[in-house]
């Protein structure tokens, strides 16, 4: 099961799973659950970002999140998150997957659609030949979409009360609750696929949901001892040891605002 999948019409070994979600939905945390677990059971893990992710894709994300950019209009806008998503097919995700790593992202084509069709209102069919054109044939074999519920400002308050609100998270409440939307009913079009996990419990109750909306692909997940309350202790302790010595050092880490998550 874990072999053989197709992406970009080439057979190739890896694993290609996508966490989508509003803003604070708690995709990267999850990222970093899911890749110690992966890490841990031997296998090669890349944990990546949208935009991001590349050397090109980190200068466009600074453009497209900057709030100084309020000049940027829709149009350029997509392009901009179709040209990151271009780099970081062509360079990282593709080569990943030909050499059989998992390769786990934050964010990827349904954000576009999410974003850029329900949340700023342009044309679905051009948006989807975009997402198309970028990826190449790439798809996501399972993609985790994380909820906090009905209200967007619950995630929207989980995600800049640490650090402040780039371009997009200073769209107003009815953007983020349209973009809500957007992904619900993305998902309702995709349920082999979309898997819809709620993200509004306990940190490491959340994780065993989406362990469990992958124990299809990785049947070892399905084992409760994968992830008992000593594996989110441990992970926690040092996610959060780690990140105060890359705070005081300006480094980065595994789930911080870095480039990739990929320690
Ligand atoms: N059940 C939960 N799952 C994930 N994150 C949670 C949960 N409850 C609270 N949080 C917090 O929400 C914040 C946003 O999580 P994060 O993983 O950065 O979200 P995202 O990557 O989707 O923006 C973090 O501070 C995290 O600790
Ligand atoms: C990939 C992608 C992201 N976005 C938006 C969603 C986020 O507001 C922002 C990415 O910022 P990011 O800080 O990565 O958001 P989060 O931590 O919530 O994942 O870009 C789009 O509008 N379209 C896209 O295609």
């Amino acid at each position: 099961m874990e072999q053989g999948k197709r992406h970009g019409g080439a057979q190739t070994p890896g694993i290609f799973i996508t966490f989508e979600g509003g803003e604070g939905a708690g995709k990267s945390t999850h990222i970093r659950f899911l890749a110690e677990a992966l890490e841990s059971h031997g296998r090669e893990v890349l944990c990546l970002r949208e935009p991001g992710g590349t050397s090109i894709g980190e200068d466009l994300r600074a453009i497209v999140l900057d709030p100084e950019n309020s000049a940027l209009s829709d149009e350029a806008e997509l392009l901009i998150y179709e040209a990151a998503r271009a780099q970081i097919v062509n360079e990282v995700i593709a080569p990943a997957l030909a050499r059989g790593a998992v390769v786990l992202c934050d964010r990827f084509f349904d954000s576009t659609i999410a974003y850029q069709v329900f949340g700023r209102g342009l044309d679905r069919a051009f948006v989807e030949a975009a997402n198309r054109f970028a990826c190449q044939g790439v798809r996501p074999d399972r993609t985790v979409l994380l909820t906090v519920g009905d209200c967007a400002e619950k995630g929207l308050e989980r995600a800049t009360h640490q650090v402040g609100a780039d371009r997009l998270e200073l769209e107003g409440a009815s953007f983020h609750a349209r973009v809500n939307a957007g992904f619900m009913e993305i998902a309702a079009a995709e349920p082999d696929r979309i898997r819809i996990v709620a993200s509004a419990d306990r940190k490491s109750d959340t994780a065993r949901k989406v362990f469990a909306a992958l124990s299809d692909i990785f049947t070892w997940m399905a084992d409760p001892a994968v992830a008992d309350e000593a594996f989110f202790g441990k992970i926690e302790k040092s996610y959060y040891g780690n990140k105060k010595s890359a705070a005081s050092s300006g480094g980065d880490v595994r789930g911080s605002e870095g480039g990739s998550l990929d320690g």
